[in-house]
Order: C-alpha cells, then structure tokens, then sequence
C-alpha cells in the first residue's frame, strides 16, 4: 500500500488526525489520496460505515476506483463520486420529503435546455447572450455575481424552472444544504453513516459545499475529513469555488482539529516545464523536478502569430512528429479554453489524420447529467466489453440494480453472482437500428423485458427518459452538433477507453498529465474568461490568469506548445489579443521549426 510513496507522502497516508494537504502540480497529491483512500478502507473496523471520496469530476472519481481495483481494494464501502452525485444520492433522493419546493417530485434539467431557458431570459431584457451569469447560491440563498442585475436574472430563471418541477445543480446543492441545516436527524443520520470524507482539488470547493461537508462533521467526532488541493490551481473562482484557510475550514467543522501538510517536488515534469508554469504561481517557492523526465530539455514553444485557420494543420504536424517519435496518441492532448471550440476542432483534425484516433470527451451529445438513470445505462451498454472494461462494468450494472430496486420497490438481488447474470442480459441485447436514439430505446426496453419490470408506470424513471431523450434530441439539433453523425457507433466512440489523443478543455484535464500538451486561444478575453475580466478588480483578473496558465503549463511532462493565434474577433468584430501574463513573460522558448 505504501509502495512508491515518499517519507512525506507515507506520513500523509497514515495520519490519524484530519488533514489538509497543500502541494504543487505534479507532487502526488492523487497519489496520496488514492493511497489514503486505500489505508483506510483497509483499516474500517465495521460493514455499517462508508469513505466518501468527492472529486471535482466523475473522470476523476473513476481514476480513483480504477486505482483502487489495480491495487485489489474491495470497494464495497466506498462512495466515490462529485458533490453534486453526492447531494443527490445521499440528501437529496432520501430526504426530498422535508422540502416543500420539492416534495411533490422534481426532475434535474440538463445544461442545454438551461442555456437555452437563461438565452431566452437575457434576449428578453437585450442583455448579451454570451455573457456568463452564474446561478450559483451562498449558504443563505443569495446569488453570487458582482452585478444586482444578473442576480434578478439567476433568480427568475430558478423560479421559472421551479414552476415546472425542475432543479438544476446549483439549487440541488443548495436545496442540499438547506436539507442538512434545518433537520438535525439527516446531519445525524449521515455523520453515523460515514466514516472519512475525502475532498479533492479542496480549493475548487463552493460555500455551499464547505457548508454541506461542515455539517456532516460538525464536531461530533465520528466523521474525519482529508482534503487534498493547490490554491493556485483554483480556476472556478467565477462559480464561487475558493481555496479556504485553515482556520476556515476549522470553523466550518466544529472546531474540530486539522492538520496541515505539505508536500514538495514535482514527480511529472522537467525541470524546464516546471520553470516556466512556476512563472504564474502566487508563492515564490522553489519547485524541484524530481521525476524520470526532469533532466530533459523537451520543446517549449509560442507561437502568436498563426492565424486560426492554420491551427489545424499545424496541431496535425505536432501530432505527427510526436508520433513518429514514438509518443502514443492518449499521452497527447490539446487544451482548448472554451469546449465549444472541441467538435469542430475534433472533426477537422480526423479529416487531417485519418490513422489517428481521438478522444474528445466533450464531444458527446449525450445530456451531461449524468445523475440521469438513463445515462448511465447508456454507459453500459455502450462501453466496449473488455477485460479493462470488465471491473467498472460490473461497478456500473450494480448502482443501476439499486437504482431500480428505490425506484421499483423491487428486490433484485446484487450480489456477485446475479450482477453477473444482469451483464450478460445487456450483453446479448444487440439492436439492430443504425439510429443512436432508436438504437437505444430498444436496448432499453429489452432489458427491461428481460428483468419482468414495467419501467413506464414508474413516474421516476418516466421522467428521466424524457428528460434523457429530450435533452440528446436537443443536443443533436444544437450547433454544436447538429453536423455529427446520428449513428450509434459515433456515440459507442464516445465512450471509448482513452487510446487517443486526448482533446479538452483546461477545466477537462485538471489532475491530468501528458507527454506533450498543445494549447491554443490563449486569448484575453478566454483566459481567463470576459467573466473575470468585466467589472472585476485587478487581483481577480491576475489570479484567473495565472491559474489558468499554471494548470495548464503543468499538464505537460516533456513538450508545451502554446498558441495564441491571430483572427478571431469579439461580438463587437474587435480582435482578440494574446493573454497579457502570457505575453509579458520572458522565456527561452524554443523555435518552431525545431519542432
Ligand atoms: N513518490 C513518488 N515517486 C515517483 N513518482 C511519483 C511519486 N508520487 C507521485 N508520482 C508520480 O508523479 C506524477 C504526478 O502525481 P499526481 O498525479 O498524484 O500529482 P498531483 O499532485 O495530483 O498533480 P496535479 O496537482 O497536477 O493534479 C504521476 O505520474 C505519479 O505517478
């Protein structure tokens, strides 16, 4: 279990106290809390007790349970997921009940139909569309935007959707908090239940969340709390995510005691790559490259002169050399700033480089809810079957067996052995329509059929496969899609095990780390986003940017390539400039013919 952990990571794993552990990019702070997830699995003295592992992204929650299964951690007593899944399974699903707003059933609406609902809502009062407005919620229920006039507009749009029986994320979290604050039995019921909340990337963490998380604990001394994290790698400061202190997070949870620890060095990277990224750290600590990697030179290049319409080829030359020189294509990723930019770049580069397979896994026009019981039977029944595959397929049939067992009031075995037995049902079922949403209601049914259970009388999950079908047929008339084949093998693509070069967007690859990173639209303007440029003081502006930059600066183990490219123009036809920080950095970067 300790194996390859350093003294300083050791002591982390085997501390009994609750911690906070600060460390840069590249230190194993995954590491450490995988490790430790372990160690204290390993150590649950009862079967009645659960660890509580929240990431920032279901991606992350997986890696984490991925780990755990090399390692041959049984998991039975882990719940790993973000705080969102959390809020809704363990809050919100059993304790609706108590809440007026919600009391007669609601339903979770998917991004696309909220973007829609919040566009229609700025035309009417001639604000820009693409102006971001955050519909987030402190813990007494005020909006957070700097502007009285978006906070109207958060709050119209969740009356709206609250007439029509509807919640997004924020008011889930939200209505969460106001759950475990007004009943003692809940906040009781969950500090009994689990034993070690885990909280990654800590400094992402919203006020509703430190709320939520506070109260589990609050001071009974029966729930311990390890975060993990890097303040300077905070980059939802425009959603109300904040690194707090210490004492903060002291305060948050009864006073009760927490340790801080810090760990140091760089595993990943070379000493050049951490020199630069370290340029737009808030702390002037020195960061030693301590890993196989650190001595090499690599390639660190800039280019601001490209126009955007020769980005293409350009990221197809990188791609290429890298190749050639034995790079796979999944320890390759382009970073782009918004995901918008992803499914045109995407379609582009397959035309470019036929032999080369790619993972954008954005570019799904599945709804991204994917509290969505119908999501994630998709999942498995569009995830290849695979021995890599084979663990998490079994981990997925089994949420979905309990899942219909609340919904149902049925008794469907989940031991071992019948979960085996629901896998080979949705294994044998094979539809024969080319059409993705065809293709999968028919899937849907069958395995249905094959269980004796009637899904459509059941309002819960009536609901969710309109909202499911609804949103994927909204997404796939989007702009975004609307040029993407309907065909369930471009869907089935989507959810391929990463063996391609991998395209996202910064928020998309934190916690991740690759050969080589290609980042482009390093643009004022998208890093860091008009949001923390608009009415914004300095000092928010600079952090924004330096965050962004510094996530993905360290992203890369050999080679960095940035691009801030020429000719793309605002809404108002003003061009883009490159990011200043950017900009004003003095650097020894390489020039691009050597690449
Ligand atoms: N003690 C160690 N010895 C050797 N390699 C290590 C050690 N700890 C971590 N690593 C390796 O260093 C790399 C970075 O580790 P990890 O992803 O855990 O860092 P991190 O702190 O979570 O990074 P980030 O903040 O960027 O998410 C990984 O390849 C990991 O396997």
């Amino acid at each position: 279990m300790f194996e390859g952990l350093n003294p300083e990571q050791i002591e982390a794993v085997t501390t009994e106290k609750n911690t906070l552990v600060i460390a840069c990019p590249g230190s194993g702070k995954t590491r450490v809390l995988t490790s430790k997830i372990a160690y204290e699995l390993d150590r649950m003295k009862t079967k009645k007790k659960f660890i509580v592992a929240l990431t920032f992204t279901n991606r992350a929650a997986e890696e984490i349970q991925k780990r755990l299964d090399e390692m041959g951690i049984p998991q039975d007593q882990l719940w790993a997921g973000t705080i969102h899944s959390f809020c809704y399974q363990w809050i919100i699903k059993p304790y609706s009940c108590y809440e007026p707003d919600l009391v007669n059933g609601f339903s979770i609406i998917d991004d696309t139909k909220k973007e829609k609902i919040l566009s229609e809502m700025k035309l009417k009062r001639s604000l820009p569309v693409w102006g971001e407005i955050s519909t987030s919620l402190n813990r007494m229920g005020e909006y957070i935007n700097n502007d009285s006039y978006n906070n109207d507009l958060a709050k119209e749009f969740h009356h709206a959707i609250l007439e029509n029986k509807e919640i997004d994320f924020d008011l889930l979290l939200y209505y969460s908090y106001k759950l475990i604050n007004n009943h003692q039995k809940i906040r009781q019921h969950l500090s009994n239940l689990i034993s070690y909340i885990f909280v990654d990337e800590y400094q992402d963490t919203q006020d509703l969340q430190y709320g939520i998380i506070g109260k589990i604990i609050d001071g009974r001394n029966t729930c311990k709390l390890f975060l993990v994290g890097d303040p300077d790698q905070a980059i939802y400061g425009s959603l109300g995510g904040t690194p707090r202190s210490i004492e903060e997070i002291r305060d948050e949870i009864g006073q009760e005691e927490i340790e801080f620890k810090k760990i140091s060095g760089n595993y990943r990277s070379t000493q050049r790559i951490v020199d630069f990224f370290t340029n737009f750290q808030s702390t002037d600590v020195e960061v030693q490259a301590l890993g196989p990697h650190s001595w090499q030179r690599g390639l660190i290049t800039l280019n601001k002169t490209i126009d955007k319409n020769d980005l293409f080829s350009e990221f197809a030359k990188i791609i290429r050399n890298n190749l050639d020189n034995g790079v796979k294509p999944n320890e390759i990723c382009i970073i782009a700033p918004v995901w918008y930019f992803l499914t045109p770049l995407v379609k582009k580069l397959r035309s470019l480089l036929p032999d080369v397979p790619f993972e954008a896994p954005i570019a799904t026009p599945l709804p991204r809810n994917r509290e969505n019981f119908w999501w994630k039977l998709t999942r498995i029944f569009l995830t290849d079957i695979s021995p890599e595959t084979s663990l998490n397929r079994f981990r997925w049939i089994k949420q979905v067996i309990q899942e219909i067992n609340i919904y149902t009031n049925n008794s469907l075995n989940v031991e071992q052995l019948d979960c085996r037995r629901y896998l080979k049902i949705v294994n044998r079922i094979k539809p024969h329509d080319d059409n993705a949403i065809k293709y999968l209601q028919t899937a849907f049914n069958e395995f249905f059929k094959a269980l004796d259970i009637e899904f459509v009388d059941n309002p819960v999950l009536f609901d969710q496969w309109n909202s499911f079908f609804n949103g994927l047929e909204a997404r796939y008339e989007s702009d975004n899609f609307k040029d993407i084949s309907k065909n369930i093998k471009y869907l089935k693509s989507t959810f391929k095990q990463s063996k391609g070069v991998v395209v996202n967007s910064c928020h998309g690859v934190k916690g991740e780390e690759f050969e080589t990173v290609i980042a482009f639209g390093l643009l004022w303007g998208n890093i860091p986003n008009w949001s923390s440029i608009i009415n914004q003081p300095y000092y928010v502006t600079k952090s924004a940017s330096y965050n962004l930059l510094y996530v993905i600066g360290s992203r890369a183990i050999t080679n960095l390539h940035l691009f801030a490219e020429t000719g793309r123009t605002t809404k108002s036809r003003k061009p883009y400039k490159i990011n200043e920080h950017l900009d004003s950095l003095l650097f020894d970067y390489d020039i691009e013919h050597s690449i």
